[in-house]
């Protein structure tokens, strides 16, 4: 099975192309402003037409409003959108109608929006740390009964654990900033190509 790797927190045409070089599906650029990784549409556009259109462009969005995401996402020619927060399932429908969306649960809510979004072509389900951005993992032991076939795994994830925790819950794709980063927003080069390899890695000891 092919599992799909994401690196968040891109801010910079250079640090896009490095990602893509190692080997990344899909680049995220965080949109929250509360977020230090806060990337202007303008720069994540062209960080996003800098690697080509085979590399997923991915909009990250905490709490705003759909006006404001449909916008931004326009502007930053993002090709999918991330959902992180309290968000209402006709909110998520609504975006979900322009782009494939990333809905993002905590363990907490996990069941409920598994329920939720089971089946819907455009949606799919992303589990992460209650504070996103964070650099904490989850306790994967506790999520083997719980976690969703299909769904992706973020939270504290980086090279020296991304295989420990694909094994434990075998997501369909892994997404990580924190564990990345030589500084906030900087992407560690040796750390995005060895995060890239190590995911490639454990994903052959998936059943085929
Ligand atoms: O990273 C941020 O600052 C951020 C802000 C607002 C929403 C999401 C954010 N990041 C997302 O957090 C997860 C995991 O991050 P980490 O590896 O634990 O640091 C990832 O999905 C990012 O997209």
């Amino acid at each position: 099975m092919s599992v799909k790797v994401k690196v968040c927190g891109t801010t910079s045409v250079h640090d896009a192309v490095l990602s893509a070089e190692a080997g990344a599906d899909a680049l995220g650029f965080i949109f929250a402003p509360v977020s230090k990784r806060l990337v202007s549409p303008q720069v994540a556009r062209e960080a996003g037409l800098s690697v080509g259109p085979s590399v997923a462009r991915v909009g990250v969005f905490l709490n705003q409003g759909l006006d404001e995401v449909l916008r931004t996402a326009e502007a930053a020619r993002v090709s999918a959108v991330q959902l992180h927060g309290p968000l209402s399932s006709l909110y998520v429908n609504a975006v979900a109608a322009y782009y494939p969306v990333l809905r993002v649960a905590q363990p907490a809510d996990l069941a409920a929006q598994a329920d939720m979004w089971h089946g819907h072509p455009g949606v799919t389900l992303m589990l992460d740390a209650p504070e996103p951005g964070g650099g904490i993992p989850l306790d994967w032991d506790a999520l083997r009964l719980l976690f969703p076939h299909g769904a992706w795994l973020a939270g504290g994830l980086g090279p020296g654990n991304v295989a420990a925790a694909m094994i434990a819950l075998r997501p369909a794709g892994v997404d990580a900033v924190s564990r990345l980063e030589a500084g906030a927003g900087v992407k560690d080069p040796r750390a995005v190509r060895a995060f890239v390899s190590e995911t490639r890695r454990a994903a052959q000891s998936y059943p085929q």
